[in-house]
């Protein structure tokens, strides 16, 4: 019979070549179709709360799905009163499902529900990031950065790549293998504290793209300037007392601006900087104290900055009463949380208060414009 058949074959090419090439690429598309079809359906049946590639989450009840990123199929297995119920959605040329994307599950619901899901393109690639934490320096901007990262659609690099201001030499490549892989919907972020007050770093970043978010998280100057000299004697061990670098000849009415300690609180100083190239609307500023006490409407308003959806809520957060610092859960369900670890929220020195009025007093007036400037009165004593 295949004799046979061959024996046609070779007649059909001899008499009519055209006919012949024809239905060698009908021939090619039905089986490039039906293997890709196969590979499709090589995608694997997950969990419907699977987060992987597409960032995938589900409400309560099951019956609507959000998802992130480029998909071609879609189908839900669940149960209908006890019976095994499918719901497939095709996207012929693939749809980008974004996080606000709603698709109606119907019927099908059940806590054992499975998504199926084949993506067209994931697109994933290492971005440079659409926002940055510039600071400042121990105002919780790693709290910050913590938080964030629970969020499905945002990725964020681990250490601060100190791109803006010490590696700039080395070009936006480098910085950009620096960042983690993400998808076409998802937001990178990184934060270095000391971009907010490097006077080169804003037309820098405005050269990368002037539509980079900005987020600055600020802090009583007073107590940033001492947690910042408490971590200075945690690193170097016994040190000068705070006394002796704050104030010129030992006197409490002469601050010493050039001590960094007490510089990088002039906050009016540097955002002027910053808004001699960023508009103020594209700064969003975090309230620092309001980061530890209230952490899920700091956080919210971040989120709603970014243009991301409000998936992280008070609920995430539970206070730990030793580290008296609020801590974030990855998901709902998780009964532990995580907290930073013991470098974030050390014990203070305590300053005599002599010192510590004198120090009020001195940045109260840059408070004030600070104050002005932002249109936010962070009621700093
Ligand atoms: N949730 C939570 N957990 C722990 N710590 C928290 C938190 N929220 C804000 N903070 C405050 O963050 C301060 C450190 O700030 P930064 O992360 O910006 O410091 S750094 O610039 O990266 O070194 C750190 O300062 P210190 O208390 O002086 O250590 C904390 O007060």
């Amino acid at each position: 019979m295949i004799g046979n058949a061959l024996k046609t074959v070779r007649k059909i090419r001899r008499k009519s070549p055209c006919s012949f090439i024809s239905a060698g690429l009908v021939l090619f598309l039905v089986c490039f179709l039906g293997f890709n079809d196969k590979l499709l359906s090589h995608d694997a049946w997950v969990p419907a709360s699977y987060r992987g590639h597409l960032s995938g989450y589900h409400n309560r009840d099951l019956r609507t799905i959000f998802l992130g990123g480029n998909v071609s199929r879609l189908q839900f297995k669940g149960t209908d009163n006890g019976r095994t119920a499918h719901k497939l959605f095709n996207f012929k040329n693939g749809r980008n499902l974004t996080a606000t994307t709603e698709l109606n599950l119907g019927k099908v619901s059940s806590q054992t529900d499975n998504l199926y899901l084949t993506q067209t393109d994931n697109d994933r690639k290492r971005r440079l990031p659409q926002a940055i934490i510039i600071g400042v320096k121990k105002g919780g901007t790693r709290a910050l950065l913590e938080f964030l990262r629970v969020h499905p659609d945002v990725k964020a690099t681990g250490p601060e790549p100190h791109f803006f201001d010490k590696h700039y030499h080395k070009g936006l490549d480098w910085y950009r293998s620096l960042m983690p892989e993400t998808m076409r919907n998802q937001i990178t972020i990184e934060k270095t504290p000391s971009y907010f007050i490097t006077k080169e770093v804003p037309e820098r970043i405005f050269q990368m793209s002037n539509s980079t978010k900005l987020v600055l998280v600020v802090r009583d100057p007073v107590t940033r300037a001492i947690s910042d000299y408490t971590q200075i004697l945690s690193k170097h061990g016994k040190s000068k007392s705070f006394q002796s670098s704050a104030f010129l000849r030992n006197d409490t009415t002469k601050i010493n601006i050039s001590w960094i300690v007490i510089r990088i609180g002039l906050y009016v100083k540097h955002l002027e900087n910053w808004l001699s190239v960023f508009p103020l609307k594209q700064i969003h500023i975090v309230h620092g104290e309001n980061l530890v006490t209230n952490p899920g409407e700091e956080v919210r308003k971040v989120q709603k900055f970014l243009g991301l959806e409000p998936v992280i809520t008070d609920k995430h957060f539970f206070f730990n009463e030793r580290r008296g610092f609020p801590c974030i859960k990855k998901k709902l369900k998780h009964k532990r949380g995580h907290c930073l670890d013991e470098s974030k929220g050390r014990p203070h020195p305590r300053l005599p208060e002599s010192v510590m009025s004198a120090l009020r007093r001195f940045y109260r007036p840059y408070n004030e414009q600070f104050y002005r400037m932002t249109n936010i009165d962070f009621n700093w004593t």
